[in-house]
């Protein structure tokens, strides 16, 4: 106030009596109370932090809703409610409190509440395997995407307890890092759980934007310029396919709850805390087994495709992780619906990534647009044996069966094949199906999901049984399975119509089918009408 007055003097008995705290104006009373690592800032600084670059360093978001998962689609959130009930995830929760009249000061008791568990979040203790240790630098980096934000969510799950502890990281990546987390259950026991942190930084993220333009479950877009948004969304993604994938019986990690960018799931790996390895690091010898994870994952695509409505779209070796003759797929942070515009696209990067994988370690594999045929097929059985049992006879069906070379050029041909990007493509295309049929329809990479899935299936639900009866047979307007599938004994998974001893009798009734199909196109339906039954009948679970 005054000039004159001195700077730090020392105390008198004399001096005016200090209040114990400060009250700011719209910030509430000083947080002196609350530990230096849970402390929030309203204006003031935040740790520096190359992940949080701009981002104003406020918890609102955080505190607000205070529900996990079900605050972060409103659309699906009854789902994600029920889903949760299930799993029995919403643990007593003792800060649900939303912020109201004075919001500033109930956060800032939500953030006084949660100091207590600061010290369960140890990040210093680190494990990953030998071969994947990172240098100092690296974990440096790591620990720093875990800014107050990050921290004050990781403090809320303790305190929900979707887990007990947070530890060091399993993975250091270029857009996430994966902690081991414990939980403890009803007897004490403890259970390794999995936290996905997705990273904020901006350059990272820019090309994620070809895998959620087009997808119609994120209609609203993204805010490019907001990068928390956009991670947000990311996570969200994962989630939602994650449990998708798990609930239909794939290997996968469970995924139990969500928090803006940090996910948090099972956790793959053993009970001391080590993950199982990825795919790619696995000490695999047998030879006879790499060739029946081959068999097995060509399987779990399949099903990942049919099933769950979705191509993982960054399958590989290192999302893939191996434990015990059995394959565990992760990181579908990206995966698309089949009437994502790019997903035949993307499926058809995954097989080769998976083919090459698999021929560099040996094993006789099937062409990727035998592969392809085979995930896109609407009927094929989906549960294993019969999947498996499908995909030897497409084995013994192969004409040059195994021939390298013949395979090479088939797969340089299918990779630089011409894949239809939106919708309209499709329709120009299918108008000169009739043309194509003559020789080039068999190369229509798309004409599984186009010919049967979509456009028959769509036209007359009344005539199902007909179409049924030729399920299969449509397969060689394009470059579906061999017509021999349907001698493929899926009964067990759905009805077939007719099955077919004679081969001539065969070719007759497809004929036929087809003539019958041509005419049935000729009555065209309206284009609005139509791209309203591909997005129901591709969102269309089983
Ligand atoms: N549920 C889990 N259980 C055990 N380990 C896991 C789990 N999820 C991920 N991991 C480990 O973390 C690694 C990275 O996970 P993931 O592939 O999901 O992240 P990412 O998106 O690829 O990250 P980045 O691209 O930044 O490397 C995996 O290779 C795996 O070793
Ligand atoms: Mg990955």
């Amino acid at each position: 106030m005054s000039a004159e007055q001195p700077a730090a003097a020392a105390p008198s008995p004399a001096d005016p009596h200090q209040p114990t705290h400060s009250y700011t104006p719209n910030q509430g009373y000083d947080r002196d109370t609350v530990p230096p690592e849970v402390r929030m800032h309203r204006g003031a600084p935040a740790d520096p932090s190359p992940n949080d670059e701009n981002e104003e360093d406020d918890y609102d978001d955080i505190f607000d809703g205070n529900e996990s998962a079900e605050e972060w689609d409103p659309e699906s959130g009854d789902l994600t409610k029920n889903y949760n009930r299930q799993r029995g995830m919403n643990a007593p929760r003792s800060n649900t409190q939303k912020p109201s009249a004075n919001t500033f000061a109930s956060v800032d008791d939500q953030v006084s509440a949660l100091s207590k568990h600061a010290a369960k979040i140890r990040l210093d203790d680190v494990k990953q395997g030998e071969d994947r240790e990172k240098d100092k630098a690296d974990r440096a980096t790591s620990d720093q995407v875990l800014d107050q934000r990050t921290r004050m969510i990781l403090l809320q799950m303790i305190n929900r307890g979707v887990v007990s502890e947070v530890h060091g990281a399993i993975s250091t990546g270029k857009e996430a890092n994966v902690y081991g987390a414990v939980s403890h259950d009803d007897q004490g026991e403890a259970i390794q759980r999995a936290i996905k942190v997705y990273k904020t930084s901006i350059l990272v993220f820019k090309d994620r934007e070809r895998y959620i333009t087009g997808e119609h479950r994120f209609k609203g877009g993204f805010d490019k310029g907001n990068n928390r948004k956009m991670v947000k969304l990311w996570a969200e993604k994962e989630y939602r396919n994650l449990r998708r994938i798990y609930s239909a019986g794939i290997p996968s990690p469970e995924p139990l709850s969500l928090k803006l960018h940090v996910l948090a799931m099972s956790f793959l790996g053993d009970r001391k805390g080590w993950a199982y390895p990825r795919l790619r690091d696995a000490t695999i010898e047998d030879q006879d087994e790499w060739r029946m994870l081959y068999i097995q994952l060509l399987g779990l695509m399949r099903k990942m495709f049919q099933v769950c409505r979705l191509v993982h779209a960054d399958l590989s070796e290192y999302n893939i992780l191996y434990h015990k003759q059995t394959l565990y797929i992760i990181d579908v942070s990206q995966s698309v619906e089949p009437d994502h515009p790019r997903s035949l696209e993307f499926l058809r990067m995954d097989i080769k990534n998976v083919g090459d994988f698999f021929r560099r370690k040996g094993v006789d594999t099937l062409t990727d647009r035998m592969i392809y045929d085979f995930i896109t097929a609407a009927d094929l059985p989906t549960d294993e044996p019969a999947m498996g049992e499908a995909l030897e006879k497409l084995y013994e069906s192969r004409p040059d069966e195994g021939d390298e070379d013949a395979m090479q050029v088939d797969n340089e041909v299918f990779r630089n094949q011409y894949i239809p990007q939106t919708l309209e493509q499709v329709y120009d295309v299918e108008k000169d199906g009739q043309k194509l049929e003559k020789g080039g329809g068999k190369d229509l990479v798309y004409s599984n999901l186009l010919a049967d899935s979509v456009v028959d299936k769509g036209q007359d639900e009344g005539q199902k049984q007909e179409d049924d009866s030729a399920e299969g047979t449509e397969s060689d307007d394009g470059a579906a399975l061999d017509s021999d599938d349907s001698d493929f004994d899926d009964s067990t998974s759905r009805p077939r119509g007719k099955r077919f001893e004679d081969k001539d009798e065969k070719k007759q009734h497809k004929q036929a089918v087809k003539e019958a199909k041509r005419e049935k196109r000729k009555e065209k339906m309206p284009k609005h009408l139509k791209k309203k039954i591909v997005s129901s009948t591709s969102r269309k679970k089983k």
